[in-house]
């Protein structure tokens, strides 16, 4: 498989660059940074810190010309939500599958992404969280928003001090499927409290964002009753998590149904 990744130099992208180069199946065939980049032309293996690898880094203003060259098979993209929204633009016209991991985008952003997707009938996995555990940490408190139906939630995500995105895109999920089970809109979120805010309502979900450190990415979902409370805690010790993830997520395009967004359910068979 043929691939080209955005956000060839950041954190993410660099390991899944790193995973990429070594995989039998798979052939890093673009790296692309942000466009205009002072990196433009310089090799990204030897700029990732893995030796030649034959691969120019190219800035995003030259998307376009590298996926009609190369023709890949899937454009992996963690970037930034500006910056993912235009790179998916210019994908999907050009029939390029998706693996989406950027997080941060708002309610507009989305409605483009989805409509790129349908109108261009492009196979495309989107997740704010590849990592397999979280995925299954989404299919706990599904279950237990329902089983703890009158318990209070509240939902706790810490992260890298370089991190630009608050709440994390796992945390507003969390409290998308919490809502969704319980039938609330998610306008039932309070995000961090100071002063006399009163007593806590029945409705609210409070969401809390800690930056600091080289914190990869830890998330707790709190269900606070009478005399207990039970919190389930994902922690991320690495990249390389959300790493195999990707890996997943790339070999699973070609089972993707076109046309609409799968996501990390999809992949690890968990519908
Ligand atoms: N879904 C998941 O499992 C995970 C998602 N993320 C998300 O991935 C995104 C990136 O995270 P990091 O790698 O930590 O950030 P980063 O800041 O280290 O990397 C982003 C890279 O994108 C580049 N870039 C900017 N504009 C670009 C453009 N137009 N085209 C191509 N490249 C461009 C930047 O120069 C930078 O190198 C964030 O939204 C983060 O929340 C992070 C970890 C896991
Ligand atoms: O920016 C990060 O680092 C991460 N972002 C994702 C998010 O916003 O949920 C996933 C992971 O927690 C790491």
């Amino acid at each position: 498989m043929k691939i080209v990744v955005c956000g060839a130099c950041g954190r993410m992208g660099s390991l899944i660059i790193k995973n990429v180069v070594k995989e039998k199946d798979m052939e890093l065939v673009g790296a692309i940074e942000a466009p205009n980049t002072e990196l433009e032309g310089k090799d990204i293996g030897e700029t990732i810190g893995i030796g030649h690898v034959g691969v120019k880094i190219r800035g995003a203003n030259f998307l376009k010309e590298v996926l009609k060259d190369k023709d890949p098979d899937v454009l992996v993209d963690f970037t930034t939500p500006n910056a993912a929204v235009e790179n998916i633009k210019t994908a999907s016209k050009m029939g390029v599958n998706l693996v989406v991991g950027t997080t941060g985008f708002n309610e507009e952003q989305m409605k483009i992404i989805e409509d790129c997707v349908e109108k261009n009938n492009i196979k495309a996995v989107i997740s704010p969280n590849m990592a397999v555990g979280v995925n299954v940490f989404f299919k706990i408190i599904e279950d237990l928003a329902s089983l703890l139906e009158d318990y209070d939630v509240e939902i706790i995500e810490a992260h890298h001090r370089h991190k630009v995105d608050a709440p994390s895109g796992t945390a507003m999920k969390a409290l998308e499927i919490i809502c969704d089970k319980r039938g609330k809109s998610k306008d039932v979120a309070v995000y961090g409290r100071k002063g006399i805010v009163g007593e806590r309502s029945d409705e609210e979900i409070g969401v809390h964002a800690i930056r600091g450190g080289d914190v990869v990415g830890d998330h707790t979902v709190m269900f606070l009753g009478n005399g207990e409370r039970l919190e389930i805690i994902h922690r991320a010790h690495s990249r390389q998590a959300f790493v195999n993830g990707v890996l997943r997520a790339i070999r699973y395009i070609k089972h993707a149904k076109p046309g609409k967004i799968s996501d990390m359910k999809d992949v690890l068979g968990l519908r």
